[in-house]
């Protein structure tokens, strides 16, 4: 299956262009579940286990950030491995490791996210140049999200800095990336920040069949409305993130789960509009 139909059927059965963010930081994990597990790398998986059951039939993917698990070391990385061993394989998995170097070590980090995790995506930073993102285009069931126009309010220190000829780093990146799909069996999607939306229309032109990674909904204050009007016409799938709005919904409630839950059908049904018209085109 490649990596389009997979994405275009968890859009369907879930009804929801939602991501839900796995950001876990043992300090804001609810304290109910902290003292019940004293390990911290026994913790993000459980913490992560149950938002994932909780959280999944209203999402289409998973994105855990691998800053959250490589914190801890070893334990970290098993951690990891055993909550994306956890998702549902109707989900689509981003790994979002923000990965970017020469061609030999991407390589060894395709071997890492795409064959040893077994993630379906992962996010790359493409300043080293196209041939740092060339070793993950070989397979049409995997997808790289590359950094075009980021959430951040550094994103305006390079991404949006003009060029030669006068567009924006970032017009040229979604350009290229393009030109380059022509190229490759993989999906080539983009990472743009739902706090950009006025400088979207240009990006999506340039690459107008894009698969799109949007954080920054939610606690980055990212607004749907302007999404829904930008995305209007916009041929791929955005897959819309959120992370702590989410995972730390709950405080330290004892019943952290149900507000874990109740935020993400509260996201959903945000997102219902734009969900429903990729719903649509999948079928
Ligand atoms: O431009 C970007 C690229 C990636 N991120 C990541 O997405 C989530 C957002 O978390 P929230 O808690 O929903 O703000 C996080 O993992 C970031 O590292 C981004 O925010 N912006």
């Amino acid at each position: 299956m490649t990596f389009t139909d997979k994405l275009t059927r968890a859009v369907q059965s879930s009804g929801s262009v939602l991501c839900a963010g796995l950001d876990p930081d043992p300090d804001r994990i609810p304290k109910p579940l902290r003292d019940q597990i004293p390990d911290e790398g026994r913790l993000i998986f459980e913490f992560c286990r149950r938002v994932i059951e909780a959280v999944k039939p209203h999402v289409c993917a998973f994105k855990p950030n691998l800053a959250f698990f490589e914190a801890l070391g070893a334990p970290g990385w098993n951690a990891l491995e055993q909550v994306i061993d956890s998702i549902p394989s109707n989900r689509v998995v981003i790994a979002d490791a923000k990965r970017g170097d020469i061609g030999n070590t991407a390589g060894k980090y395709r071997e890492a996210f795409f064959d040893r995790l077994g993630a379906d995506a992962i996010t790359l930073n493409p300043l080293m140049g196209m041939d740092t993102i060339q070793p993950f285009t070989h397979y049409p069931d995997k997808a790289v999200f590359v950094l075009t126009l980021t959430s951040n309010e550094g994103a305006a220190d390079f991404f949006k800095q003009r060029i030669e000829g006068g567009s924006s780093l970032s017009q040229y990146i979604a350009g290229e990336l393009s030109r380059y799909q022509v190229q490759s069996a993989a999906h080539l999607g983009m990472v743009l920040g739902a706090t950009q939306t006025t400088n979207l229309q240009p990006l999506l032109k340039a690459h107008p069949n894009a698969h799109l990674l949007i954080p920054g909904v939610g606690t980055q204050g990212g607004s749907i409305p302007d999404l829904e009007k930008v995305l209007e016409n916009h041929k791929g799938v955005p897959i819309i993130n959120s992370s702590r709005s989410i995972l730390y919904a709950g405080r330290d409630n004892e019943d952290w789960i149900r507000y874990v839950t109740d935020q993400a059908v509260q996201l959903k049904e945000s997102l219902h509009t734009i969900s429903s018209r990729y719903a649509k085109k999948a079928s």
